[in-house]
Formats: C-alpha cells, sequence, structure tokens
C-alpha cells in the first residue's frame, strides 16, 4: 500500500454562529498560534456552526480524491484543514511531504507585482526556495500561456488568469499533495482539460484532492469519492456509486429528515477491502443473482485455464428503469484491478419496468487468467445512477501452463534460434507455442 500523505482522524470544526463572535474567534486563532492550544478547551454549542463533525479519512500517493457534497456541507472546510489553514477543534491532521494548494486565486499574488514577480513570492510562500522556482518558471510561463499579460501586474488579470498563473504554480511547486478547490470552474475549457491532464500525470508520483460541483471533471479524474454531507462523510468509495449518492442528495431524496441511510461498505467482513464498497438499492433493484456457468449452463466454482468464462447476472426491478447496463471490474488472486467489462460497450443499455426480471451475460470466450482464486464485482447502473454493486461468486482457474507470472497468460508463439553465422541455416531453430 503506498504511504499516506494526509490522514484525518476524527476531525471536527465549527465556527461561531452568533453575530460579533468573529472576534473573539480571531483572539482564539492567535492565542492558539502562540501558545499552541485553545484558551478553553471548546465544543461546539448552540452558538457553533458545526462545519466538520467527526471525519476521517487518508489520501495516500497516487490517489486523485474527488471532495463532493451541497454548498455548506464542509468541502472548503475540509481542504484547509488538510492545507494547515485552520486547526480542527478536535482530533488530528496529519500532512506529509509537500503541499500545494489552489484554493484562493488571489493567494500569493500580490496586484501591484506582475505575473512573472509573483512566480518567486507565491513559491516563497509554498516553502520553496528561490532557486527552485527560478528552474520551473520557464515551464510555469510557458503552462500558463500567458504571453506578455505575464509582465503585467496581477490587480487587472481576470480570474481565469489568475487561475492560469496560480495552477501552473502550484503544479510546477512539485507538490506530493495537491489541494484544489472548485477554482477550475473559471477557466475556460482547453485550459481545464490542460489542468486535468497535468494533475492526471501528477497523481501517479502525488496525491490529488479535488473539491468541485462538476460531476463530469470528477467521474473523469478521480478514482475515490467523498461525499461530504452536513459535516459528515456520508461515503468514501469508487466514484459511480458516490455520485450517485451525491446525485440523489441533490435532489433531495437522502438528504432530508427520516431519509433511508446513506449507503456504506458492507459490514461483511468477508468480503476482500477491495471489492467494497458494495452497495445496493433496495427501494430500485432486489439482489442481483449472479453465477459463473459452465458450457452446459451448470453454475461452476472452477473453471480450467483458458475455458470460455460466462457470468449471468439476473435481478427483479422493484422500481423502472430508463438505460440499465452492467459493469464487469476484475481483480486478480492478489487484488490488482486487471480489467472491466462494461455491456454499454458492446450493447445499448435497456429500459424496463418495476417487476421486471433483468438478465444479462457476460461471456469471455478465451481469457487465459493465469491459476488461483479471481474476483470481481457486477455493478447494475440505471444511467449514471448505481442500482447494486455486488461481488461475484468465487472463482478458482485452475490448470495452466506449468510455469506463469503475472496475471495471465496470452496465447503466444515463440522462435528461438543460435548459431555462429546467420541464422537458422548453421545453427539450430527452435519453434514453440504457448500450450492451449
Ligand atoms: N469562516 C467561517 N465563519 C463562519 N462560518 C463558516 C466559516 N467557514 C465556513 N463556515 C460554515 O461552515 C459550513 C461549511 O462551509 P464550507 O465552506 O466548508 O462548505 P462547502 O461545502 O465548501 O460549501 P460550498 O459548496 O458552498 O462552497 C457552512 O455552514 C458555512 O457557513
Amino acid at each position: 500500500m503506498s504511504a499516506a500523505l494526509l490522514s484525518l482522524d476524527g476531525v471536527s470544526k465549527g465556527f461561531p454562529a452568533a453575530p460579533g463572535a468573529d472576534r473573539r474567534a480571531w483572539a482564539r486563532q492567535v492565542w492558539r498560534a502562540l501558545w499552541g492550544r485553545d484558551p478553553v478547551p471548546r465544543a461546539a454549542g448552540p452558538g457553533t456552526v458545526a462545519a466538520l463533525e467527526g471525519v476521517s479519512l487518508t489520501v495516500r500517493r497516487g490517489e486523485s480524491v474527488g471532495v463532493v457534497g451541497l454548498n455548506g456541507a464542509g468541502k472548503t472546510t475540509l481542504l484547509r484543514l488538510a492545507a494547515g489553514h485552520l486547526a480542527p477543534d478536535a482530533g488530528r491532521v496529519t500532512r506529509t511531504g509537500r503541499v500545494a494548494t489552489l484554493m484562493d486565486l488571489t493567494a500569493g499574488l500580490a496586484p501591484a507585482l506582475s505575473g512573472r514577480d509573483c512566480i518567486p513570492l507565491a513559491g516563497a510562500l509554498a516553502g520553496r526556495s528561490r532557486a527552485e522556482m527560478a528552474a520551473a518558471a520557464p515551464h510555469i510561463e510557458a503552462f500558463c500561456g500567458l504571453g506578455p499579460a505575464l509582465d503585467r501586474p496581477v490587480g487587472g488579470y481576470s480570474s481565469g488568469m489568475a487561475l492560469r498563473l496560480g495552477f501552473a504554480i502550484a503544479v510546477h511547486c512539485d507538490p506530493d499533495l495537491l489541494l484544489v478547490d472548485e477554482v477550475l470552474s473559471v477557466g475556460d475549457f482547453p485550459f481545464r482539460q490542460r489542468c486535468l491532464a497535468r494533475m492526471m500525470v501528477l497523481r501517479e508520483r502525488a496525491a490529488v484532492v479535488l473539491v468541485s460541483h462538476n460531476l463530469a471533471e470528477v467521474a473523469r479524474f478521480c478514482d475515490r469519492v467523498v461525499v461530504l454531507d452536513r459535516g459528515r462523510v456520508a461515503y468514501d468509495g469508487l466514484p459511480e456509486a458516490g455520485l450517485a449518492l451525491y446525485r440523489r442528495l441533490a435532489e433531495g431524496a437522502e438528504g432530508a429528515e427520516g431519509a433511508a441511510p446513506a449507503p456504506r461498505d458492507s459490514e461483511d467482513g468477508a468480503t476482500p477491502g477491495f471489492l467494497k464498497p458494495l452497495f445496493h438499492d433496495a427501494t430500485r433493484v432486489g439482489p442481483l443473482d449472479l453465477a459463473w456457468l459452465d458450457d452446459g449452463g451448470a453454475a461452476v466454482a472452477t473453471a480450467p485455464f483458458g475455458a470460455p468464462l460466462t457470468l449471468r447476472l439476473r435481478a427483479r426491478l422493484a422500481a423502472p428503469a430508463r438505460a440499465l447496463f452492467v459493469g464487469v471490474p476484475l481483480y486478480a488472486p492478489d487484488g490488482t484491478r486487471i480489467s472491466g467489462l462494461a455491456s454499454d460497450l458492446a450493447h445499448p443499455p435497456v429500459a424496463a419496468g418495476a417487476g421486471a426480471t433483468v438478465t444479462a451475460t457476460l461471456t469471455v470466450p478465451a481469457p487465459r487468467l493465469n491459476p488461483g482464486p479471481w474476483h470481481g464485482v457486477a455493478v447494475l447502473h440505471d444511467g449514471p445512477g448505481t442500482l447494486a454493486r455486488q461481488p461475484l461468486p468465487p472463482l478458482t482457474i485452475t490448470g495452466g501452463p506449468s510455469r506463469h507470472w503475472g496475471h495471465w497468460t496470452p496465447a503466444a508463439t515463440w522462435t528461438l534460434s543460435a548459431g555462429a553465422r546467420s541464422a537458422p541455416e548453421e545453427g539450430c531453430e527452435a519453434r514453440a507455442k504457448v500450450p492451449e
């Protein structure tokens, strides 16, 4: 497992709700900065808005985490705590490595200075040396694409221009953790695409936390989604289920008092962690009936190496669905995700009424998966929403090549020759085929 760059452990944060309390809160911050503690321990009371309550999450190198939630859910507060701009009232925030933030477009940009002169200034505020920023400056200038405007005072920049400069500085500060709060929305479409592409490169060796109301961008960029609901983590896991929950919150279906509890990871300790979160919206679909089938249509728990694999899904709809399709992420015995198969790539989504039985079959004619217990998940979608996410039944692949490496052994042929002069005339040649 890769290194944790950010951990929030039971973090709560409140803000004074009473008019005039701002000054006392400011004095408290100063006291805390000077003495490292509050003048008196503070608990969220009637005069306090609880922005975050008991939030725990860990962000690791290589992750791109989208944070979504309705207005006032606590997203910005979470990011400001993560960046160290705010101190928690309770709990602990731990950061490792270099952090870069893109939360306030004016941060590090002095209105009277030119964009070019702001580069070392913003770098210094992020803890980078003058030499580091001098080395990064040509890349920053090229990435932001401001041209001659880079020599104009930033006080006259539009918000999109400030974003270009701020983003270019943040990503070229070589951060381990990049925290981005919604600001991308002010960029034009081509620049936003460039930002996403750059963040994709960055996440290979760092981690990115992106607060956004743009669900398409979150779906495209993030491999994990945290949904905040009134200061609490309502969901933390794969984007598809997280965004589905967010949409329901937005529709008011789950945000209201007395609504069904937010879907969470299965409590079932037997399910490997990499298959989670599991999810089932019982108001829309019954449990998924899943089976691996042999050639004769009988359910099997083992399959010989190389034999065709057929998975069948059946489920009864409890509510009408407009665009049903199925996704099947496949995981190797060690938990590595090796593939994802989606029915909508081969077959258009289907509509059905309440009471209908959905049946889907997936056949992989020559999978050549290496021996061992394979895992997977069946995900039943209705358009952008997820109805259920359930583990596949156990499947063990048996037999196969006498030696094997990695996750699969493709059908392949070899030639091999050896000789003093030109092969194969003077040497010997061997032709071999990997066994079927
Ligand atoms: N400085 C502050 N003083 C008082 N209340 C605050 C302060 N900052 C945040 N809050 C309150 O904390 C709650 C969470 O705010 P936060 O800005 O974190 O939400 P958000 O999810 O980022 O919202 P949005 O989507 O509207 O940007 C809100 O009720 C907000 O009014």
